[in-house]
């Protein structure tokens, strides 16, 4: 892995302290980023109900060997809507609800994330111009509405498990998530 910088960033009208991992360098050209959500039951316990872990560590590894690039770990556990809300979400999704369905029982939005603050830190960074690695439209839409340039999407698929299948399934057909 090429020299890394960790930035904290606090101060955010959520009241969170954001991280930036600053890898190499990346020189006129669009750097390569990731806008990693906090999962603390995948990245840190190695959940397989979600694919947090394995997208967490691969766009660490792809960062590193392009030489240069950014992962944002945005403090946004549970979609934005917190750890505990998220295990009760996961009770009814043991129950039979999908991940979008759950949110919307406890009363949440399917997604509570915006990415203004992800953008205010890309360009603290000195970056406005991105190839953002994600399958999720609303994370380009969101950071080109708060005035980051989306040059590329960059796919960043992992292979799904018996655990998380159904998980994965939802987001493509309710979420919008890309091929
Ligand atoms: N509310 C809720 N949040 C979840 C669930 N499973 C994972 N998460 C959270 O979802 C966030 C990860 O976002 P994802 O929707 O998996 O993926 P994404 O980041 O939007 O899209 P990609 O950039 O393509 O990975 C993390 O904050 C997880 O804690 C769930 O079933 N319910
Ligand atoms: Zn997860």
């Amino acid at each position: 892995m090429p020299e890394t910088q960790i930035v904290a960033f606090r101060g955010t009208d959520d009241g969170q302290e954001h991280v930036a991992l600053v890898v190499g360098a990346f020189g006129g050209a669009p750097a390569l980023v990731r806008l990693h959500s906090e999962c603390l039951t995948g990245d840190v316990f190695g959940s397989l109900k979600c694919d947090c872990g394995p997208q967490l560590k691969e766009a660490l590894r792809l960062i590193g060997a392009e030489g240069g690039g950014i992962l944002l770990y945005l403090r946004q556990e549970g979609r934005g809507i917190g750890l505990a809300n998220k295990l009760r979400a996961y009770a009814l999704q043991d129950r039979g609800l999908d991940t979008v369905d759950a949110n919307r029982r406890l009363g949440f939005a399917d997604d509570e994330r915006d990415y203004a603050h992800a953008a205010a830190m890309l360009r603290a960074l000195g970056v406005e111009r991105v190839r953002l690695l994600t399958n999720n439209p609303a994370k380009v839409r969101g950071l080109e509405a708060a005035g980051i340039a989306v040059a590329e999407r960059v796919a960043h698929h992992m292979p799904a498990n018996p655990h998380n299948a159904d998980y994965l399934a939802a987001k493509r057909k309710k979420s919008g998530h890309l091929p």
